[in-house]
């Protein structure tokens, strides 16, 4: 018997490591991508202007690692640490660091970690790469993918290609969700948010001794948070910042003239108008894309033995915890481990078969409630960076909390550094959280009762000395400290 196929459909980030791990294991890898190849020079210009670089961090990185074939170092080589926020308030900028323990995230750029996973993949002799085929259809009696080939309409035909297990890659409007949605019971949820994003850029400055340099520190993520909007840049490793402007889109149909746009960023972001430009500004304002932010939830993952979805396909979420592409990329880690735990082989007996769809029911079992867990996470940030960072209770409970975990890191783990540092099941620690924050909550009211009971003593002890209306302000005051704390 030959080893099995796999196809997997969308060379995207997750879809050309997901192809890695399979060839790995020793089966026949098809992967097959809608577009061009983005790694040919005629393509690379259509890919500005949305979503340019990404955070990577653990979770990401742990599932490059795993391949044993230094991935992990060589997109590291070519990223740029960010070991904090810069916020942007006023004229002011404050650095809120992501660790205690000096923890960072690594900027990297989308097309060039997309070219190295589609480098190596390329190497392998097991993996053929298909471009310009676009999925259109799936028989799932026989498992025969329908390819739409070519780029244009007249050029175009279809193809059908076998395989023994599909595994769908292939985004946020993935088509082979909607097929398997045709053939089983699978629950979907899906919700649009307010805000859109457009991109804009922001080139090197020139230093004293004409040499370039970046025009924020390098070693920040840089966010201007105003409520119900924001701005952010992230550093490229040529010097520039690719900002994102995250705006209802009200608001962005409001700024119809160039004149509007100016005076928004005078009054908002103006220490951003000269770091970006003026004609800058205007000229990528009004030509970049507005993009929308969706949150996509599926249950279970998976058809039988036969099909599997992974990445965005399964779980889209909102860009604002960085954890998209980290969380796609677990996917591959887990679901390859359970592969591995059940024992499966490249070559496919009846028996193996049973056995493939028992394990990929118990990933969508394992994997589901993580997913689930990280898009309501990552609508939870987009909270905390356009409003909370700025609030002096936030600042303080992470203060706190940051301090507890530098004394007793194994008491008390900021959910920060949970879902960026770790591996830890993002279902696991959402449930952490909440237990963490009952025992914060106690321990604060504690100490903040102690407190009060003793000055309480001190105003009692010295009360000949004052007059009955100043004990009853002070403890008022305190009652309410305390009530505030709470609330
Ligand atoms: C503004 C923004 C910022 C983000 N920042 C971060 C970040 O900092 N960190 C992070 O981890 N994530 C981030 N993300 C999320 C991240 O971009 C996605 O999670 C990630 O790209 C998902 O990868 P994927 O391979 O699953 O899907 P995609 O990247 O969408 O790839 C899918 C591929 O499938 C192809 N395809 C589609 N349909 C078909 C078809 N029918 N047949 C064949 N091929 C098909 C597409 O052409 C594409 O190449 C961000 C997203 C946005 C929008
Ligand atoms: N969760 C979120 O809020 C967001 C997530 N993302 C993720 O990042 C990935 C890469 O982003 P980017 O390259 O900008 O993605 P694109 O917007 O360029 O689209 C990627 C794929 O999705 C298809 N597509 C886009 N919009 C729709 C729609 N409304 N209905 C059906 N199909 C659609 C595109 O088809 P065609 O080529 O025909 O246009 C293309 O095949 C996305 O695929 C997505 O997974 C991106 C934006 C927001
Ligand atoms: N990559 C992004 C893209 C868009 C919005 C946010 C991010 C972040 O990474 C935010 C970061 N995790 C933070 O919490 O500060």
């Amino acid at each position: 018997m030959s080893n099995a196929t796999v196809a997997v459909v969308g060379g995207g980030l997750v879809g050309t490591l997901n192809a890695i791990y399979f060839a790995q294991r020793g089966w026949n890898v098809n992967l097959y991508e809608a577009r061009p190849d983005m790694r040919l020079p005629e393509n690379k210009a259509k890919e500005r202007g949305k979503s340019i670089n990404l955070a990577l961090s653990e979770r990401g990185l742990s599932a490059l690692r795993a391949t044993k074939l230094g991935l992990d170092k060589l997109i590291l080589e070519a990223s740029v640490p960010m070991y904090a926020r810069m916020v942007h308030v006023g004229d002011k900028q404050m650095s809120q660091a992501y660790s205690v323990h000096g923890e960072y995230i690594n900027s990297v750029d989308r097309a060039r970690l997309n070219d190295l996973l589609l480098n190596i993949a390329e190497k392998f002799e097991n993996i053929s790469i298909y471009f310009e085929h676009q999925l259109v259809m799936i028989d799932f009696d026989k498992n025969i993918l329908s390819l739409k080939t070519g780029s244009t309409e007249h050029q175009s035909s279809i193809v059908k290609h076998y395989a023994d297990l599909i595994v769908g890659a292939d985004g946020a409007y993935s088509r082979t969700r909607g097929q398997m949605m045709r053939r089983m019971r699978m629950n979907y949820e899906q919700e649009y948010i307010d805000t859109g994003y457009c991109e804009l850029s922001m080139l090197p400055k020139l230093n004293e001794n004409g040499e370039s340099e970046f025009a924020l520190d390098p070693n920040h993520l840089h966010i201007w948070p105003r409520h119900t909007f924001m701005l952010i840049a992230l550093p490229n490793p040529d010097k520039t910042f690719t900002c994102t402007l995250f705006m209802p889109f009200d608001m962005f149909n409001e700024i119809t003239t160039k004149e509007k746009l100016l005076e928004f960023f005078s009054t908002h972001f103006p220490d951003a108008i000269p770091l970006i430009g003026q004609e800058r500004l205007i000229d990528e304002y009004f030509k970049n894309p507005r993009g929308s932010l969706i949150t996509i939830k599926s249950s279970p993952h998976h058809l039988n033995g036969q099909a599997v979805i992974i990445g965005d396909a399964a779980h889209a979420m909102v860009p604002f915890y960085g954890q998209g592409m980290n969380c796609g990329f677990q996917d591959i880690e887990v679901l390859h481990q359970v592969l591995d735990h059940h024992g499966i082989t490249p070559v496919l007996t009846k028996k193996m078969k049973n056995q493939l769809e028992k394990a990929l029911t118990d990933y969508s079992n394992t994997r589901v409630k993580d997913a689930h867990a990280i898009c309501d996470l990552a609508m939870y940030n987009h909270y905390e960076m356009r409003s909370a960072v700025t609030s002096l209770r936030y600042l303080a409970r992470k203060g706190i909390e940051g301090w507890i975990h530098l004394w007793a890191p194994r008491w008390v783990i900021p959910l920060y550094t949970m879902v960026s540092f770790t591996t830890i099941p993002y279902s696991k620690a959402i449930e952490r959280w909440h237990k963490q924050n009952f025992w914060l909550n106690v321990v604060l009211g504690t100490v903040s009762m102690v407190t009060l009971t003793g000055l309480t003593g001190v105003i009692l002890f010295n009360k000949n000395n004052r007059k009955e209306q100043n004990y009853r302000d002070i403890i008022k005051t305190v009652l309410d400290s305390v009530w505030k704390n709470f609330n």
